[in-house]
């Protein structure tokens, strides 16, 4: 991404250059609720599968579904803030692995969420909003009745619920990530609810 920018000067076709990549490391990050669920990972299933289910939900069927958003400058915003996390949290993963951690790692992982997770979410949701125009004018994935199931579904009212229920859901994650830092970084033993 910074190649690119360096290069190009503009994040314009950034989203272009690097969506393989984004595509496929997203969405085998599928595995990681699958490993909490068989038990390889202490995480709890509830908030790996918030995370990982709403970055899929982005990739899939809003970045890559929607073509004229993809310039977005919020697109840039929530990759950066991914990037950035992503990066630091399988080095704080592979260095716990080899008994190796340096402090700055953890450090990192359990501080940069303070910035980064806003940021994401505001990437987010400016995107999603971006889309809202196209997605009723075309009225893409929508099912429109009559029809011989009599099922129907808009999908700009479901982008706007999804919208929504960031409110609710965000700060179950940011202050989960709260709790880890307290009690990684500063020792403090901290009862959570199972899930
Ligand atoms: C269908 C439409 C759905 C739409 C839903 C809409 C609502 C969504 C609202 C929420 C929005 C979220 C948006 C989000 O995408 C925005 C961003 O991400 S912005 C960037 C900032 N993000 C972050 O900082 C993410 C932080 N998240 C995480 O760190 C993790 O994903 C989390 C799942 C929260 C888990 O963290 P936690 O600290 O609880 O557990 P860990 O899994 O890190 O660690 C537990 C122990 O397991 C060991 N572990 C885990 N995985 C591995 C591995 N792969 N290899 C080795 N070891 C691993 C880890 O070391 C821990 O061990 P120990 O306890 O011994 O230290």
């Amino acid at each position: 991404m910074v190649r690119f920018y360096m290069e190009k000067g503009t994040h314009k076709g950034l989203y272009k250059s690097i969506q393989k990549t984004l595509k496929f490391f997203q969405t085998f990050a599928l595995l990681e609720v699958v490993h909490c669920i068989i038990g390889i990972v202490p995480t709890s299933v509830l908030v790996a599968g918030v995370q990982v289910s709403s970055r899929i939900f982005m990739v899939w069927l809003i970045t890559h579904s929607i073509k004229p958003i993809q310039n977005e400058e919020s697109v840039v915003l929530f990759l950066v803030a991914w990037t950035v996390t992503e990066i630091t949290r399988y080095s704080f993963y592979t260095f716990s692995l080899l008994d190796h951690l340096p402090y700055f790692i953890k450090w990192a992982r359990y501080n940069f969420f303070i910035i980064l997770y806003p940021v994401g979410v505001a990437g987010e949701l400016l995107t999603i909003y971006a889309a809202l125009p196209y997605v009723k004018k075309t009225g893409m994935f929508s099912i429109r009745l009559p029809n011989k199931y009599n099922v129907s579904f808009d999908y700009y009212y479901f982008l706007l619920i999804t919208m929504a229920s960031y409110i609710p859901l965000f700060p179950q994650l940011y202050f989960h990530m709260l709790r880890q830092r307290r009690k990684v970084l500063h020792g403090e033993v901290i009862v959570e609810k199972d899930d």
